[in-house]
């Protein structure tokens, strides 16, 4: 089965975002990927999807952001993208308001989350406004925080606006948010595509050897289950789970039901829904520094036990 990949791309308003994404537009557009681009924008009108080439299939999210009212409908638009067109890779333009858990939430649905290959966060800083963040309100310093605490690559652009100086004590001030991710000092966010394609995190810890997977900070693993487990287990494996696994959802099957369950995890409460359907019985698991290998092998475990 073909993957796509997904990039979210995120930072503050004005930020440099768009002209971002123009960056990398123009360069898949110059190696004949197939490529699509979300956008969600605050309020009904869309400035920015002029800018962007008319072979580039495009959804347009309106009237919210990702992070509160239009989830829903981001993985919806998303899941009519996937099938409508064979896609390469997908950006997805968050708010500035976003935060990154949420918009990973947004884009992984059970049903379809196998055929994404979720590349990585690229958090887009305006070098300006960072300089000034104690003129901001405490909300959104903590939200420039969070989304540079969650990145795997910062653009640290604009950079023209600051001095030398400020480049160098700034970059120390971001990269002790987040030692991991790769950070740039950009102009007009001029990028290399290969350089985000290659996106991974700098390993700080020595020589254990990762998988992609493990270099991502925030990531979301995927499992499907081949029958039913017991409610009780599965409950006692969510109470052993880390405070960093911020969301799951997916469906469940019960071995004491015939329907699966619609299971939604987040602040480490479950919430179950009947479902009048057989589903397939796909599992998202969202946190940061996940062990795909350790949480799939726990969750088999699970359906052994069933069995027994
Ligand atoms: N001087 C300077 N201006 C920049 C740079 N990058 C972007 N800009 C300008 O900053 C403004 C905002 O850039 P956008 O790319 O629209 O930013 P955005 O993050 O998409 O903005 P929103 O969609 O409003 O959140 C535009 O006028 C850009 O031309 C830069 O490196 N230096």
């Amino acid at each position: 089965m073909k993957t796509t990949e997904v990039y979210i791309l995120g930072g503050f308003l004005g930020s440099g975002k768009t002209t971002l994404l123009r960056n990398i537009l123009k360069q898949e557009s110059e190696t004949g990927r197939k490529v699509a681009v979300l956008l969600n924008e605050l309020g009904s009108i869309s400035v920015d999807s002029g800018l962007i080439g008319d072979e580039v299939p495009l959804k347009e999210l309106f009237d919210g952001c990702i992070c509160c009212t239009i989830q829903d409908k981001l993985e919806v638009q998303l899941h009519e993208l996937l099938t409508e067109n064979d896609l390469d890779a997908v950006y997805i333009e968050t708010t500035g308001a976003a935060h990154p858990v949420e918009v990973l939430d947004g884009i992984m649905s059970p049903l379809f989350a196998k055929r994404l290959e979720y590349k990585g966060i690229i958090t887009v800083v305006d070098l300006m406004r960072w300089r000034d963040r104690e003129g901001l309100s405490p909300q959104l310093r903590k939200l420039l925080a969070e989304q540079i605490h969650h990145a795997d690559f910062i653009l640290l652009n604009k950079a023209d606006l600051v001095s030398e100086m400020e480049a160098a004590q700034l970059i120390y001030s971001i990269q002790a948010l987040n030692k991991d991710a790769v950070c740039l000092l950009t102009e007009y966010a001029a990028i290399s595509l290969t350089s985000l394609q290659h996106m991974q995190r700098k390993r700080h810890n020595g020589h254990k050897k990762l998988d992609v997977q493990d270099h991502l900070h925030l990531s979301a693993v995927v499992h499907t289950f081949e029958g039913s487990v017991k409610q009780t287990d599965f409950e006692d494996w969510l109470r052993s789970l880390p405070e960093t696994v911020y969301r799951m959802k997916g469906y469940i099957s019960f071995t004491h039901s015939q329907y699966p369950h619609l299971f939604q995890y987040s602040y480490g409460m479950p919430m179950y829904m009947n479902e009048m359907i057989k589903m397939p019985l796909n599992i998202v698991i969202i946190g940061e520094r996940l062990d795909k290998g350790i949480m799939i092998g726990q969750l088999e475990a699970l359906e052994v036990k069933a069995n027994q």
